[in-house]
């Protein structure tokens, strides 16, 4: 099946009249052809974002909830489609998919609901007369550049405050998982979502993403990927006066200390390190270990680490699937080579021997020790089920350990001293801290963002998302 750009309420050819395969990294099943967009595809999708941002931006923030409200309910009904085509698309396994799916409708819910809540204060004047509050102003049409690792999820997250608060949108998802955000665009052309409200253009990032970033009329970019483009989308940006939010990278840290429940630290190890076949930039990928415990907690990790079904993503009792694509799969067993000349291989490290697993990307669950602080395994993000460990003699090596890192993401600790969590919760230089449970995971709710060289200190999702979305605008109203 060929897919379209949507753009101004139509699905539209690119102007080049190229498409490329959407391949599953599970068996190179096709998905259907996806637009090859250039400029021109951009170009066109803004001017619509343009002339419906005045109209949009006019009606009511319930109005506009709405549609959002709509465009959830639809999801909601081809939720079983929706779920399958991103598992088979970004190789996730099945209740991951499909939890993932789910999400895609709760942040459109949660944010449908913001439209009932307080935009601004009114604060008192130092005048008798003058009546001074706040409220909220979008910014205009807003670029979202997002990637393949949440392909539903993050997108959502994105447009869902973006639209609510009264701005229009140009996304330009991953060139790798692009199905997804069509089932939205299809949703929300479907609840009658006013035309050039949202936009989607398809495309390989090096072609059509600058031209969102660089375009005059694109007010603010929301980006999710690699430190890489992340670092020089925000430059172009800032160099052309947007406002700018990037989410990037993690070398995210699960500390366990002697105290800990070890069947329940290993599965909060597991779950964070491999779970989406550790492609999360909150994946734990170190986990540092009080000396008491070390040498049983390690044994039960790679007892437990063998156990995982490595396999095809939409069977129910898969553990891990494929990762996302050759690039990327060799990107990983390039990072497993180097580990072995640096460190301690405890499982893992190679490609499955499975006939079955042959035609896909998989890679087995892999597990160092012995890895020194300067090893690139325990530096660089890996995106890929790898687990570096670390022994140490108490909690100040641990917590100087975690925070040894140019990341600030995600940081989860195990334990039952209810001192030593606090002071965990002021000590990680993180966006995110978790007690007892795994590094990954968000909840629309809340806050969601980094610290350090993982962000741009913003914060998407939750009461945070306002923030980047509009701007305040302070009223002083004084009678004649
Ligand atoms: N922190 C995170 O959530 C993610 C991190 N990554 C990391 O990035 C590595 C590469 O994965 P990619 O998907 O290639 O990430 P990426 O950063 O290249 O891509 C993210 C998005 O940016 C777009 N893009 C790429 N080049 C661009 C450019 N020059 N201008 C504007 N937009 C551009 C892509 O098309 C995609 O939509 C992964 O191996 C992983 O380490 C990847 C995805 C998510
Ligand atoms: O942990 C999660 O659920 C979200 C992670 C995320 O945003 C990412 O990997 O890009």
């Amino acid at each position: 099946m060929r897919h379209l750009n949507y753009i101004n309420g139509q699905w539209k050819e690119p102007s080049t009249k190229e498409y490329k395969e959407n391949l599953s990294p599970h068996n190179s099943e096709s998905l259907g052809e996806f637009p090859s967009s250039v400029a021109a595809d951009i170009y066109d999708a803004v001017a619509a974002a343009k002339n419906a941002f005045p109209a949009w931006k006019k009606l009511s923030i319930q109005q506009r909830a709405a549609y959002l409200q709509k465009a959830a309910a639809i999801l909601k009904e081809n939720i079983e489609e929706i779920g399958r085509d991103l598992i088979r698309e970004e190789g996730k396994p099945f209740s991951e998919g499909m939890g993932e799916a789910g999400r895609a409708v709760s942040i459109l819910e949660y944010f449908a609901a913001e439209a009932r809540q307080p935009l601004g204060d009114v604060i008192p004047s130092a005048n008798e007369k003058t009546f001074l509050y706040t409220t909220r102003t979008p910014l205009g049409p807003i670029g979202l550049i997002t990637p393949w690792n949440f392909p539903i999820a993050i997108p959502v997250w994105k447009m869902a405050p973006a639209l609510i608060y009264g701005n229009t949108v140009v996304i330009k998802p991953a060139d790798l998982t692009p199905k997804s955000v069509y089932h939205v665009m299809k949703a929300f052309d479907e609840a009658g979502l006013p035309a050039g409200v949202l936009n989607c253009v398809f495309g390989r990032g090096s072609v059509i993403g600058n031209e969102l970033v660089k375009h005059p009329d694109i007010k603010a970019i929301s980006f999710t990927g690699s430190n890489q483009v992340g670092r020089q989308i925000q430059k172009q940006a800032v160099e052309y006066g947007k406002k700018v939010q990037m989410e990037m990278g993690g070398k995210n840290p699960l500390i366990v200390l002697n105290d800990a429940d070890l069947d329940r630290a290993v599965e909060i190890a597991v779950g964070g390190a491999f779970k989406s076949t550790g492609q999360k930039c909150t994946a734990t990928s170190r986990v540092i270990v009080e000396e008491g415990i070390y040498e049983s907690f390690r044994d039960m990790l790679v007892k437990r680490t063998k156990e995982l079904t490595i396999g095809n993503p939409l069977h129910e009792g898969t553990y891990i699937g494929p990762a996302v694509s050759k690039a990327q799969l060799d990107g990983v067993l390039e990072m497993i080579e180097t580990g072995k000349s640096e460190a301690t291989l405890l499982c893992g490290g190679e490609v499955p021997e499975d006939e079955e697993l042959k035609s896909g990307f998989y890679v087995k669950p892999t597990i160092f020790e012995n890895v020194p602080r300067n090893a690139r395994i325990a530096r660089e993000e890996i995106f890929g089920p790898v687990i570096a460990l670390f022994k140490v003699k108490d909690y100040e090596e641990a917590v100087e350990m975690a925070n040894d890192t140019e990341f600030g993401l995600s940081a989860a600790i195990c334990t039952n001293n209810l001192t030593l969590a606090r002071r965990f919760v002021e000590d990680a230089e993180v966006g995110l801290v978790h007690v007892n449970s795994e590094t990954s995971g968000a909840e629309p709710q809340l806050p969601f963002g980094g610290c350090k060289n993982s962000s741009s200190g913003s914060r998407e999702q939750g009461k945070a998302a306002i923030e980047f979305y509009t701007e305040v605008k302070t009223v002083y109203m004084d009678p004649m």
